[in-house]
């Protein structure tokens, strides 16, 4: 099983879902994300109150370089790592890139209460994902080796058609 490494927008179940696909797919669980946070021992929120997201960025390319490396792990990524072209070319060359594909209205609410994501803290949370999406979209798909769509399935559900997606990926020959 080569390294699997999840992309997608805020709210797509990369942590959610990467955690019970790597159960399954016997590989080791990381998030991208709790990995900034365990290493400067404050939330994500936080580098970005205090270092802004340029900081933020910085410190998330130096921790996918190094997370992109380790062998049999799923990585979920945040959902802004893909903006960074070293970030794009080292998840493609390293593994099998990932994007669960989520419509915003999912992503709406399934963040409704949500805090911690500097990003969404909008008044308008649909018309910020929305740009986000026409922005970053393309570099989902610039980066993806496969496509998983992850509306309307809960989690558990959404990592058994994953593993199911990714088996028979691989079963073509694909990287
Ligand atoms: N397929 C899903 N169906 C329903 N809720 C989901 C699904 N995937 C994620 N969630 C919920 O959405 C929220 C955000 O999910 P999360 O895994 O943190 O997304 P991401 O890491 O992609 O931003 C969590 O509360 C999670 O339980
Ligand atoms: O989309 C983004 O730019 C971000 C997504 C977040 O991760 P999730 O995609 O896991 O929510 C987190 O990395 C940070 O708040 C920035
Ligand atoms: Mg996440």
């Amino acid at each position: 099983m080569p390294r699997i490494f999840l992309i997608g927008p805020m709210g797509s179940g990369k942590t959610t879902v990467g955690r019970f696909l790597a159960e399954r797919l016997g590989l080791e669980f990381i998030d991208l994300d709790q990995a900034i946070e365990r290493r400067c021992g404050v939330e994500v929120r936080t580098i970005f109150d205090i270092e802004g997201e340029q900081g933020f960025r910085a410190r998330e390319q130096a921790m996918l370089d190094e997370l992109t490396q380790r062998d049999d792990v799923l990585l979920a990524t945040g959902g802004g790592s893909i903006l960074d072209a070293e970030n794009r070319r080292l998840l493609r060359e390293r593994g099998l890139v990932v994007w669960l594909k989520t419509r915003v209205d999912q992503q709406i609410r399934r963040l409704e209460k949500d805090q911690r994501r500097p990003l969404l803290q909008a008044p308008d949370r649909e018309e910020r994902l929305q740009r986000l999406a026409r922005e970053r979209d393309p570099l989902y798909a610039e980066c993806a080796h496969l496509v998983i769509r992850s509306d309307n399935v809960v989690p558990v559900q959404m990592a058994a058609r994953a593993e199911q997606q990714i088996r028979a990926h691989l079963n073509q020959g694909s990287p």
